[in-house]
């Protein structure tokens, strides 16, 4: 009996002290997790606490660059805040974004849920190693197919986008006299050169399986969109609703990736590695160049070969079509506002350039009107207000502040162009201001619309081009005036990823071209 009851106080004993133990270890270890997050939190840019789960998230109020911009106002141009449990660095100096987007350590992107969907695949969401590669690769391969400011294949890159260009002015001139709004026939232009130079492929305007790719890229945006709540509080991604949406997703990129496997198949048939043909062709290249070598398992960092090149397509599709057709919406509006600028850009082409052809990329350097109103009009939409969010590569500091590796570093260009210490009357539509005394086009070094440093963008120069042939294009073609009985369009944008306009339309006014008495046509452009 003395022996069971012994044991039974043993077990209570033991029992009651386990636990207490483990009480106090459990309030040890949360007692230094909150003191090191006090640390963390006191070495972090300056900016507001928010509210614990939520973050900044309830005081949202309209667009997040101009949210971020009150903030910097308030707190410096480095500050932190919490969306959700998304910790965000936003830079808002040009040195501080351009010192720092210069060094290694801030070339990751961020692990976020939308980064988990995308498997790691692609360039635009990878980092490290593949990153690098990938970006090596994609420079060269569409320098090889024209993206570069000299050489001859600069003049190929420029047929493949005068082609496009000529098409776009014909569909213009059918619409004759009516209000028409240009985005859907730029869309099919726009997506014609970037498709084309990716994987040889091109729409008809009216085609049903371009609506259909179109429809895809916008669902799937919709749908990412629709999970946002849950990349901040992943909690949210149990509500209902949620799963359905990731199934939807799942589909929607099954059909999309069907579509370029397709075209991946197509290409693998008439594969000939001594005429690559387009950017599709110099991965089939490096793919059984790999597999010659025995090193194919390790191309891509050991990643399924085809799921890469589908991503990749995918990533430059999307990141080289919206961008620049925003460009142009931005650039017609901005005429619509600004009839004496049109004005003056198409009487500098009329001398320049005359009116039996087109303008091409060797008149630019005489076309400084032209060229500094495309540049104004580049500043003042800033169509990618906050670049695309970067991440450290291990826990830094910047300027004396804690910046932790699972940061998101966001490089408000949008403020960098609206910096009244930097530009004069930022809020002001003035392209002279990219003008110097001596009329020749300069352009600051606090001019960012493509970002800046290691994570650049990598089209810039095609993007250049395109929006130079067809900027140039139209108002040497037309007159662009607002339809009668229409008001002047707002220039209030829609925030996303990039701004673009709201919806519009126009009436487009023939100029009339010059017939080429030797020829009896009138002369395309690159014909002389
Ligand atoms: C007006 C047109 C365009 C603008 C304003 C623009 C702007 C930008 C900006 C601001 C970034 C992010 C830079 C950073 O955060 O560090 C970026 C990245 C990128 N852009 Fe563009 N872009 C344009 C057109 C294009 C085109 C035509 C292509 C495709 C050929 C392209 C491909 C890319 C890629 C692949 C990246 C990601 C680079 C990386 O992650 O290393 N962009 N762009």
């Amino acid at each position: 009996m003395f022996v069971y009851s012994a044991l039974v106080l043993w077990n209570f004993l033991i029992e009651e002290f386990s636990t207490k133990v483990l009480a106090v270890f459990v309030a040890v270890l949360l007692s230094v997790r909150f003191l090191q997050m006090v640390r963390e939190a006191s070495a972090l840019p300056p900016g507001p606490w928010g509210l614990p789960i939520l973050g900044s998230l309830p005081f949202l109020k309209g667009d997040l660059h101009l949210h971020f911009r009150d903030l910097t106002h308030k707190y410096g141009s480095l500050i932190s805040t919490r969306l959700g449990s998304q910790l965000i660095v936003v830079l808002s100096d040009y040195k501080m974004i351009r010192d720092a987007f210069r060094k290694e350590e801030f070339t990751g992107r961020p692990t976020t849920e939308f980064t988990a969907l995308l498997d790691g695949y692609g360039v635009i969401n990878t980092a490290g190693k593949l990153w690098k590669d990938q970006r090596r690769f994609l420079h060269d391969g569409l320098r090889h197919f024209g993206m570069s400011y000299i050489g001859s294949r600069k003049t190929q890159m420029e047929g493949r986008i005068m082609r496009e260009v000529e098409e776009f002015l014909s569909v213009l001139t059918s619409k004759k006299d009516n209000p028409i709004d240009l985005n859907p026939i730029l869309a099919v232009s726009l997506s014609n050169v970037i498709c084309d130079i990716l994987m040889s492929v091109r729409f008809s305007h009216n085609d049903e399986r371009f609506k259909r790719f179109m429809f895809l890229i916008d669902e799937g945006f919709k749908l990412f969109s629709s999970l946002e709540a849950s990349f901040f509080i992943p909690i949210l991604k149990y509500m209902p609703g949620q799963r359905e949406t990731r199934g939807k997703i799942a589909k929607n990129r099954e059909e999309m990736g069907q579509f370029l496997q397709e075209t991946i198949e197509e290409h693998r048939k008439s594969f000939d590695s001594s005429h690559l043909r387009d950017l599709l062709d110099t991965y089939l290249y490096e793919i059984q160049k790999a597999n010659e070598e025995g090193t194919g398992h390790h191309l891509f960092e050991g990643k399924d070969h085809d799921r890469q090149m589908q991503q990749i397509m995918g990533d430059l599709f999307s990141a080289g079509m919206e961008t620049i057709k925003s460009s142009l919406q931005w650039a017609v509006l901005f005429m619509l506002h600004h009839p004496e600028v049109m004005k003056a850009v198409q009487e500098e082409m009329d001398q320049v350039v005359g009116r039996r052809r087109l303008p091409k990329l060797e008149d630019l350097p005489y076309l400084p009107v032209t060229e500094s109103t495309m540049l104004e009009v580049l500043r003042i939409s800033s169509i990618v207000p906050m670049g695309t969010t970067h991440a450290p590569t291990r826990d830094l500091k910047l300027n004396g502040f804690y910046l932790p590796r699972h940061a998101q570093i966001v490089p408000l260009l949008h403020s960098v162009h609206m910096d009244p210490n930097l530009w004069n009357e930022p809020e002001k539509f003035d392209p002279s201001r990219f003008v110097n005394a001596e009329g020749k086009v300069v352009k600051p070094e606090y001019f960012l619309p493509f970002g800046v440093g290691r994570r650049m963008c990598l089209g810039e120069i095609l993007a250049r081009m395109e929006i130079f042939s067809f900027f140039s294009s139209l108002l040497h073609s037309f007159d662009i005036c607002v339809p009668a009985g229409e008001t002047l369009p707002s220039l209030k944008g829609v925030a996303g990823v990039t701004i673009s306009p709201n919806a519009f339309r126009v009436c487009l006014k023939p100029r009339p071209m010059e017939w080429d008495a030797i020829t009896g046509t009138i002369r395309p452009a690159g014909s002389h």
